[in-house]
């Protein structure tokens, strides 16, 4: 209840267009209410029904009051006229017309509401999309590793989707079936107390049983997101790792990873749908037993003249009681897409709920700009439970370069992950201008920083977007003139579009070493105080290779830098060289000092393994 209620909470901004909905669904509610109770006047006028006390009684306009009785009798009165005017045809004409207008009406109305409906759901899942895409944009990157991509995407696709085909879609039902039973079940109790208590004994009965089985489809429900979840992690990996799955001949592997599992989605559907499809028939079943209960008892006392109903009015009765079946099997069924919804929207929940562990904090300083120095001081940090870096202190001062070397899993991108918060230090701190870094704007503190990551991070987007990422009021000329430092303004040229090329996802239509100066070029037009770097180890041809460190030469000149550097020439060229190793600073100092020193930079460097 509570996550159907909070569901209902995306609807709160269009509450304005509830009233409508109301009245659009009771109008046609009672509409098409109303063809069915012209039925016994129908039946009274084709069976002559109607005594001479009757016509006496009805002879009379009744005077005016808010009841039931007053509409019945003013009805009553009109229809005796019309069918002493016009005899029995005329009479039935007269009928048959106002069931066609009451029935367009009627139908009218449940359009209408229907449109209402329809704009609230979609807003609704709107909201919902929104609200799960904010979130998951605003958690930290720990979060990243410790969910599964498939599963991110696959809630804020399908279990969305879920939620929007099962639970919105009930909106309907919670509100106009209901409502619908009430007023029906008021005319029928109007017309017969005895058989509508009876009948309404009957209802628990099927409601329990009904309940029984819709219970148990929440659980599969559970399951077979979670397996779509997977199914799309591996379409997600296969597609990106197509050109590796086909060179290691890992194909077959491949397929009987995605066969098990779509095989398991399978047939945790196909169970789903056994609970499934059982309500429809069960409710169907029920149903007609019911209408015969009723049809034996009520025929029973009408036969033994024990009941106030007619004849006509008995099958009145009934004709209305099964119009009574059709909301109630409605409910039922929404009932059973409920369960399905639900456990979709407590998974979508589940990461809606998630809080970020790096959030700026309520009293958290402005930072405008850097000034004198970036320091770690006694830094350590564990991954879980897994520690990697051990007491790291260094000073990197304005202007100036340090370069991380050490051998893999030493722990060098897990350092440049602090200076922009990607991660806290778990013990120690970082420093900006020697203020911890915990203590600035988050916002403000990345402003500073630009970042190019060792696999260039490109999107499906023109040339121009590319470069201007996060920047959109950049002006044509500076993102030219960024590409023109970072060499890249020649090969873009050539393009089809020149900027405006679109290049394909993650930049597929490029090559490795332009890739990398976009990236640059993306660095150089945001004209970071600070730079990040963590140099590509991907050999590329040596013209490639010329380009792209001209283009980091000028990215890097006067500038305050960080790069895990694999280039011997970057490294030649910082002002500080720290080698990292077990998650310690094992030795530093500049390129010569090191050499002399004979130990691991020495050792490195023969091998050229940065
Ligand atoms: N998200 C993570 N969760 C758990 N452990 C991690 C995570 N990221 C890295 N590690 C571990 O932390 C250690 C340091 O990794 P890090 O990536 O900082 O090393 P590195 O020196 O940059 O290596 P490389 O040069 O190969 O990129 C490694 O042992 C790695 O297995």
């Amino acid at each position: 209840m509570e996550t159907y209620l909070r569901i209902l909470s995306y609807a709160r901004p269009y509450r304005r267009y509830f009233p409508f909905y109301v009245v659009y669904a009771l109008l046609s509610i009672i509409f098409g209410l109303l063809n069915f109770t012209l039925l016994k006047p129908l039946f009274d006028v084709i069976f002559e029904q109607v005594g001479p006390g009757e016509l006496e009684q009805y002879s009379q306009k009744p005077e005016f009051s808010l009841s039931i009785q007053y509409f019945l009798h003013l009805f009553n009165h009109y229809f005796l006229q019309v069918a002493a005017l016009y005899g029995k045809f005329g009479t039935l004409v007269y009928v048959c017309s106002i069931i066609v207008v009451s029935v367009f009406l009627s139908n009218l109305f449940a359009y209408l509401s229907g449109v209402v409906l329809a704009k609230v759901r979609a807003d609704i899942i709107k909201g919902m999309r929104m609200n799960i895409f904010d979130t998951v944009s605003n958690m930290h990157m720990g979060y990243f590793s410790d969910e599964r991509k498939g599963d991110l995407i696959s809630k804020m696709t399908n279990d969305i989707q879920e939620v929007e085909n099962s639970i919105v879609q009930s909106l309907r039902v919670v509100f106009k079936e209901p409502v619908t039973v009430i007023l029906y079940f008021s005319v029928l109790f109007f017309m017969s107390v005895k058989l509508t208590v009876f009948t309404i004994l009957l209802i628990p009965v099927s409601g329990a049983i009904i309940g029984y089985v819709t219970k148990r489809l929440r659980k599969t429900a559970v399951q077979s997101q979670e397996s779509l979840g997977r199914i799309v992690n591996i379409l997600d990996e296969t597609i990106s790792g197509m050109r590796v799955i086909k060179a290691f001949g890992a194909k077959e592997y491949i397929k009987d990873k995605f066969d098990q599992e779509t095989g398991y989605y399978a047939a945790v559907n196909i169970s789903m749908a056994r609970k499934n499809e059982l309500a429809s028939p069960i409710s169907q079943f029920l149903g007609v037993s019911v209408v015969a209960g009723i049809l034996l008892y009520g025929g029973y006392l009408v036969l033994n003249n024990e009941s106030a109903l007619s004849a006509s009015e008995f099958i009145a009765y009934i004709i209305l009681f099964t119009q009574v079946l059709n909301p109630a099997k409605e409910i039922s069924r929404a009932l059973s897409s409920i369960q399905r919804g639900l456990a979709s929207a407590e998974r979508i929940f589940a990461v809606a709920d998630s809080k970020p562990k790096i959030v700026s904090s309520p009293q958290a300083k402005s930072l405008k700009s850097f000034e004198k120095s970036i320091t770690f001081d006694q830094v350590g940090f564990a991954y879980q439970d897994k520690t990697v870096l051990k007491g790291i202190n260094f000073v990197l001062e304005k202007g100036r370069t340090i370069a991380l070397v050490g051998p893999s899993g030493g722990g060098k991108s897990t350092i440049v992950d602090l200076v922009p918060r990607f991660y806290d230090p778990n013990t120690g701190s970082v420093k900006i201008d020697g203020v911890d870094i915990k203590e600035y704007r988050l916002d403000d503190l990345r402003k500073l920083m630009g970042i190019v990551t060792q696999e260039s991070i490109l999107f499906n987007d023109t040339v121009f977007n590319n470069i201007a990422f996060g920047m959109p009021e950049a002006s044509e000329e500076s993102v030219v003139a960024a590409a023109k430092v970072a060499n890249a303004h020649e090969f873009i040229m050539e393009l089809e579009n020149g900027y405006h090329t679109n290049i394909g996802e993650r930049g597929t239509k490029l090559s490795g070493g332009q890739r990398q100066r976009l990236s640059i070029a993306r660095a150089v037009l945001k004209n970071p105080a600070i730079l990040i770097l963590d140099e590509a180890t991907s050999a590329l041809d040596s013209a490639s290779e010329r380009l792209v460190q001209e283009a980091l030469g000028k990215l890097m000149a006067n500038r305050t830098s960080l790069v895990i550097a694999h280039r011997l020439s970057t490294i030649q060229h910082a002002d500080e060289i720290l080698v990292i190793d077990g998650g310690k600073i094992v030795e530093r100092g500049n390129h010569h000092e090191l050499m002399d020193k004979n130990g691991l930079y020495k050792k490195l460097s023969l091998i050229q393994s940065f």
